[in-house]
């Protein structure tokens, strides 16, 4: 039988994404409610309650609110906020993450997407945790840029009226919201130092984690952190290694695909590496992963509505 899905939050800027990439999918079908009833209480516990798959695509507390609305033991959830992230009893849904976590995410009730910049970032420091060369003590730093369409509808009717920032580094009392889901779901014992910031585009990211080598064990060669990352993702449609050489990275890479690229730069002979994603917040970062888990949950190609 065909599953129904409700998007809660759909007309808003991840909402619109995933309504997108439904568009036209025989094998969901999608469950809406009329404009002046979107957030009518009542109607969203209905629509939530008669879904096999809710998609929360709202702030943290009105998706908190979202998950105490369902009163049935069948309800599937991917949440896009930031509100159950670390939370007990959510997986965590980035199946790219761990060997095992796609089989986790397609077992889950309950699953949180992850942040846009911890995509990036745990992509490309999760592998090299766990094959112990950055060991879990060491102090990372990750950089970011991102589109303004990452701050929602008011980031972007700010950055859309009169006012203009090329380049605005934020986060600068080191308490983003990313924080806590970038260490815990790294394996790192302390939260990186996280750098973001915003442009003066649309969608689109480019994550950085800048590594000294030679202050690793065993100093390992930017060759063998390459190999770490290529293995790690030789299997994935989605989280692409390029070997290639580059002299600089565009942020618009990937913007307008569910894809995500991932780079090891740097200088051999200085023992000094940049590992950097480039991902769109609103492809992989959000509305990407969200359809991505529902496939996975729905027992579906998992690239199934993507943009690749
Ligand atoms: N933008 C991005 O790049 C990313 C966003 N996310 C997360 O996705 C979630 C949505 O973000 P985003 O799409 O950017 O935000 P937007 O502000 O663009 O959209 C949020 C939507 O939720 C609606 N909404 C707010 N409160 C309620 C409520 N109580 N009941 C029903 N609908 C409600 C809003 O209504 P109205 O239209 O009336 O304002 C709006 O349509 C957030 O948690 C965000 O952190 C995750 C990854 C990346
Ligand atoms: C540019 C910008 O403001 N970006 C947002 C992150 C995007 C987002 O909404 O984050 P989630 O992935 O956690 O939902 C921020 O830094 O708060």
């Amino acid at each position: 039988m065909t599953k129904t899905v409700f998007i809660d939050g759909g007309a808003g800027t991840t909402g619109l994404e995933i309504v997108d990439r439904l568009a036209g999918r025989a094998d969901l079908s999608i469950l809406t409610l009329p404009d002046d009833r979107r957030k009518d209480a009542e109607a969203r516990r209905e629509a939530i309650n008669d879904a096999d798959f809710v998609i929360l695509c709202l702030p943290d507390d009105a998706a908190r609110e979202a998950v105490s609305l369902i009163a049935n033991d069948r309800t599937r959830v991917v949440d896009a906020s930031t509100a159950h992230r670390t939370a007990e009893g959510w997986v965590y849904g980035f199946a790219e993450l761990n060997p095992e976590q796609e089989e986790r995410i397609a077992e889950a009730r309950f699953v949180s997407n992850p942040g846009c910049y911890p995509t990036g970032f745990l992509a490309l420091v999760r592998p090299m945790v766990r094959a112990g060369i950055i060991p879990a003590e060491f102090p990372v730093t990750v950089n970011a840029a991102s589109g303004y369409s990452g701050g929602g509808k008011a980031m972007i009717a700010e950055y859309e009226s009169a006012t203009h920032r090329a380049f605005r580094p934020y986060g600068l009392s080191l308490a983003h919201k990313h924080a806590p889901e970038m260490q815990r779901h790294s394996g790192l014992s302390h939260a990186p130092i996280f750098a973001p910031s915003v442009v003066d585009t649309y969608r689109g990211m480019v994550v950085e984690v800048p590594l000294p080598l030679y202050a690793l064990p065993g100093a390992p060669s930017l060759d063998k952190v390459a190999h770490v990352l290529a293995e790690a993702y030789a299997n994935s449609r989605i989280v692409r290694f390029s070997p290639d050489a580059v002299a600089a990275v565009n942020i618009e890479e990937n913007a307008g695909s569910d894809r995500m690229t991932l780079r090891v730069c740097g200088n051999a002979a200085t023992g000094q590496a940049r590992l950097i994603a480039t991902l769109d917040n609103l492809g992989k970062g959000a509305g990407g992963a969200a359809v991505q888990n529902l496939n996975i949950m729905a027992g579906l190609d998992p690239t199934a509505g993507l943009v690749l």
